[in-house]
């Protein structure tokens, strides 16, 4: 998996101390029903709509990253993510229309908590290794998770490649390998607390992907 190769950082040794929670994340049910071609639409279409609303949210919190980034490298990453934002919401858009779905809904509760805790994320005084570490976790999970349906023998269903594609394609995979490695240079220089608070961010994130999968399964 390419969330824990390359040289051992900080991050790898988590995704391999939590591994059972890693899977759970990036290999639950429904994106084993989208890579078997067993997933219920309706399903499909809830997560869209849910999506939609969490990724609106997302876009504060990257800002965020953005006004702690002093490097400049990574700057442009985070810029980067930014604007790739803005083409996600436009797809969204697009694809909700494709699939006659209204965007217009009431944000269900695993989404809601999700949605507060990339709040508390964002606030200024969260430092920046930790909110590092959660963009990279977050970003990874969608990585992981989609790129498997792509995978040789998968029987993902034509209509939902273009949602495979967007998040487990290979420069996806290469910016999330870029996030990786500034998380993992920030943690170097942090302090014990910080570490261990990043770890943490970390394990909340794979339950919190974890609880958001479930709600698209779950009839409501
Ligand atoms: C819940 C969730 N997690 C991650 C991503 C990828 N940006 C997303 N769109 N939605």
């Amino acid at each position: 998996m390419s969330g824990d190769g390359g040289e051992r950082g900080t991050t790898a040794r988590w995704v391999e101390k939590h591994r059972p929670l890693y899977l759970q994340a990036t290999r639950h049910p429904f994106i084993c029903g989208i890579k078997d071609g067993s997933v219920n639409i309706s399903a499909f279409r809830r997560w869209l709509a849910q999506d939609y609303l969490f990724v609106r949210e997302f876009i504060p919190f990257i800002a965020s990253l953005l006004l702690k980034a002093s490097k400049e490298s990574d700057v442009d990453v985070v810029l980067g993510g930014i604007a790739a934002l803005n083409d996600e919401i436009s797809w969204f858009r697009k694809e909700a229309s494709k699939w006659g779905i209204s965007l217009n809904v009431v944000p269900q509760m695993a989404n809601l908590e999700y949605c507060r805790f990339l709040q508390s994320l964002a606030l200024p005084d969260v430092n920046y290794s930790v909110a590092m570490t959660a963009l990279w976790a977050i970003e990874t999970v969608y990585h992981e998770s989609f790129s498997f349906c792509l995978e040789g023998g998968s029987k993902t269903p034509d209509e939902l490649m273009e949602a495979c594609c967007r998040w487990g394609n290979a420069d996806f995979g290469q910016y999330c390998r870029t996030l990786r490695k500034i998380a993992d240079r920030c943690l170097e220089t942090s302090s014990g607390d910080v570490v261990s608070e990043s770890e943490e961010i970390f394990i909340c994130v794979l339950n919190f992907e974890n609880d958001f999968w479930n709600m698209s399964l779950s009839e409501l």
